[in-house]
């Protein structure tokens, strides 16, 4: 069968046509105006992504919209401007009140990186604190698991989160006229402050959060009083504990945030909600710092609008590394938790799977406090549920929806706006009123901005059922789906290529939205199969709980099922078969073409697990190898002869010999959470056992492999070694 699109140059064309499409990264709505002749409207404003194929990077814009209401219908709304790139913010924040913004700036100066916070208020910015020449604090955290920049209610303060100041450190041998005397200090003399120096501290080791968390290690939390200038560190955080995700407190008396343990050492957060954290209070007369919640695991705090209530996720502490989060909430005036929404072990009757999120959207609340909206992974599609915090009732707005996936960007006033797209429908954006209590699923949507559907592509969710034999005995009954892509109008008695991808994770999940490879891939001419095999999220605590211990067989035959089970349906090509995965998804693909030697004609790993044993001492997730083998982990666990074999033995590398399948792997130079090495490991076996195998390596490159350049660059080697061995 020849590929619709095959040669190189109609490959890139491809890809680089399907790249233009952007992804919503956040909308922020305004107060509501009243216009001089009576009719009410909100300003939207949106940030959006994409990839700039020529400048090799992700560009940032911003678009406004205007939408007139009568409060719960929308009457008019559209577009109030073009598009503008947004550059070197890191962090921005409109006041409470909508008339003012703060930014934190980084830019480079006479090439030197400096940070900036300002504050705008109309047409004109009205202040600009260089943060970097007052030297309170290291760089601004402007992660998503850290960051924050949070105006106080009363919009005199601002919050956010640096890098502790550490002392200056210099050698033994420096001389007294170097010392503090270079460039970077001049601020500091000038100000007649010469700062502390240790010396013999310079090559001492600062741990870090890991996994795109690299050089953030023990963060504060700091203030700028607005009016005074002033910027303070906020006093009486406990030692141990790194805070983050913080916000002010009602009537402005402290502040409230999200502390992680950090002794007796960091382990990776990115992916991993599952970190020993509590919700504190630290109060900003006395310095007094209280827990506010048990210590489990919990992050995304959400004061009410009526700053009464607090509603956050929890989940247990180590175990898999993603989990079925329990909604709780916490009163202020009653100090009192409840769990509004528990874990959800299996499906329900009403379709509700679970809250499998790892963030709440910054405004999640019904306007009258009672109500909090959160998207979550249900089973393949990813829903907006709505929550009534007073019953625990969970009811989804969009799951009888033809868009495959939805997402809340933000509500305000009960405006909610959301992102929906398709695995053949590019992100668009929509707005719509949250309907009174009870008519949750009557919503209206208005779209702003559409998206060019792509009808070449069709697409489905298969549901499997595993045979007795594959049936897990501790949690019997469990079933899983997978997302099939395949390219419209094919001739009749065609048999297509088709192209595994199982998800990393392995406690993740592929939701039917909008994946740019997978598009590129199916319009090329392939069939592409994204398998959730059970140990996925979406599918109940159950599913999740079902996998550790048994990776490498369970997970591997689910996806091997779910190829074998499609290939009976006659659209595909049995002797066409090739696997992609990335992280936990390459390992699958590394036991698939192990396990299945004969079936496999191609195969493609990014970052893949190869060999937990030799994992465990270099990845910044130790806990992630011990768990998934099957043991159980705690700080204190050392290693014995034992696991180590447990973790061999569950390895692809085991079955390294009997491959026959030619590999190409993709790897990131800074890879923090699957080290390069894993890798390296494969391939040089793979070199002795003369499988045909090629390497590419991308510099600055870390786990997710994703910048512009690599990602492309990835994709065309990638499609280009599938054609060649797979024949085609
Ligand atoms: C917890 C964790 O990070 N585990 C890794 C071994 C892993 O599989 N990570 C995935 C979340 C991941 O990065 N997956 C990507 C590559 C994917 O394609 O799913």
């Amino acid at each position: 069968m020849d590929l619709k699109v095959s040669s190189p140059k109609e490959i890139a064309k491809l890809y680089r046509e399907q790249s233009h499409f952007s992804s919503l990264s956040r909308a922020d709505v305004g107060p509501v105006i009243t216009s001089q002749y009576g009719g009410k409207y909100n300003n939207i404003s949106t940030e959006w992504t994409q990839r700039d194929l020529e400048r090799n990077e992700i560009v940032t814009f911003c678009r406004q919209y205007i939408v007139f209401h009568d409060d719960k219908l929308i009457v008019y709304s559209g577009p109030s401007g073009n598009c503008t790139e947004i550059k070197g913010e890191l962090l921005s924040q409109d006041s409470p009140s909508g008339e003012m913004k703060a930014v934190v700036r980084e830019c480079s100066i006479k090439g030197e990186e400096k940070q900036f916070l300002e504050i705008w208020h109309k047409n004109s910015k009205i202040k600009s604190l260089n943060l970097t020449a007052l030297k309170k604090h290291g760089k601004v955290y402007e992660d998503e698991q850290f960051g924050c920049l949070v105006w106080s209610h009363s919009e005199t303060h601002l919050l956010y989160v640096a890098e502790k100041k550490r002392p200056k450190a210099e050698s033994y041998f420096q001389s007294e006229s170097e010392s503090g005397l270079l460039g970077d200090d001049e601020d500091v003399i000038k100000a007649g402050k010469q700062e502390d120096t240790v010396k013999g501290n310079q090559f001492v080791y600062y741990e870090d959060w890991g996994e795109a968390l690299v050089s953030k290690s023990t963060p504060t939390l700091c203030i700028l009083d607005i009016e005074g200038n002033n910027v303070s560190v906020l006093e009486g955080v406990p030692e141990d504990i790194s805070p983050g995700q913080a916000f002010w407190a009602p009537n402005d008396t402290g502040v409230v945030f999200v502390g992680w343990s950090h002794e007796p050492f960091r382990l990776g957060l990115k992916h991993c909600p599952n970190r020993r954290s509590s919700l504190f209070y630290v109060d900003l007369t006395g310095g007094k710092c209280e827990k506010l919640s048990d210590s489990t695991a919990v992050c995304s705090p959400r004061l009410s609008p009526d700053h009464c209530r607090i509603v956050y996720f929890e989940c247990d502490v180590y175990g898999p590394h993603q989990q079925c989060n329990k909604l709780c909430m916490y009163d202020w005036y009653t100090k009192k938790t409840s769990v509004v929404v528990d874990v959800v072990k299996r499906g329900r009757e009403d379709g509700f799977t679970g809250i499998y999120s790892s963030m709440l959207s910054h405004q999640c609340w019904s306007a009258d406090s009672q109500r909090v909206l959160i998207s979550s992974p249900q089973r393949s599609r990813k829903d907006i549920l709505v929550v009534d915090t007073s019953t625990g009732q969970v009811t989804s707005l969009t799951s009888k929806s033809d868009m495959g996936s939805w997402s809340l960007l933000t509500i305000h006033r009960d405006l909610m706006v959301v992102s929906c797209s398709s695995p053949n429908c590019p992100p668009s954006l929509r707005v719509g009123f949250l309907p009174a209590s009870g008519s949750e699923e009557e919503v209206s949507w208005v779209t702003l901005e559409d998206a060019q559907m792509q009808p070449e592509i069709d697409w489905q969710i298969l549901t499997f059922t595993p045979p007795p034999e594959e049936d897990n005995k501790q949690y019997p009954g469990l079933d899983f789906e997978a997302i099939l892509l395949k390219p419209k109008d094919v001739k009749e008695g065609t048999k297509l290529p088709v192209i595994v991808k199982p998800h990393g994770g392995p406690h993740s999940v592929i939701v039917t939205e909008w994946l740019l490879s997978s598009a590129v891939l199916c319009r090329m001419g392939f069939g592409v199969l994204h398998v959730n095999y059970r140990g996925s999220l979406g599918y109940g605590q159950d599913s999740i709980f079902s996998l550790p211990g048994n990776i490498g067989t369970q997970d591997v035959k689910d996806v091997q099922f779910a190829v074998e089970s499609i290939l009976k349906r006659g659209d595909f090509d049995r002797e066409k078969v090739a696997v992609i995965g990335g992280s936990h998804g390459g390992f699958l693909a590394c036991h698939l073409i192990g396990q299945y030697p004969d079936f496999y004609k191609a195969c493609v790993v990014l970052n893949p697990v190869t060999n937990l044993a030799s994992m465990i001492g270099s990845t910044d997730i130790p806990d992630w190898c011990t768990v998934e083998a099957g043991c159980d982990y705690n700080t204190n666990t050392m290693l014995s002869s034992s696991m180590l074999e447990q973790m061999l033995n569950k390895s692809p590398i085991k079955h390294v010999t009997q491959v026959k399948a030619p590999v190409l792997l993709t790897l990131g130079a800074k890879d923090k959470r699957v080290p390069n090495k894993q890798g390296i490991e494969y391939y040089k076996a793979l070199k002795a056992l003369q499988v045909p195998v090629r390497l590419l390596w991308y510099p600055g490159n870390n786990h997710s492999l994703s910048k512009v350049d690599a990602e492309s660059d990835g994709f065309m080697n990638i499609a280009l070694w599938i054609i060649q061995h797979l024949n085609l």
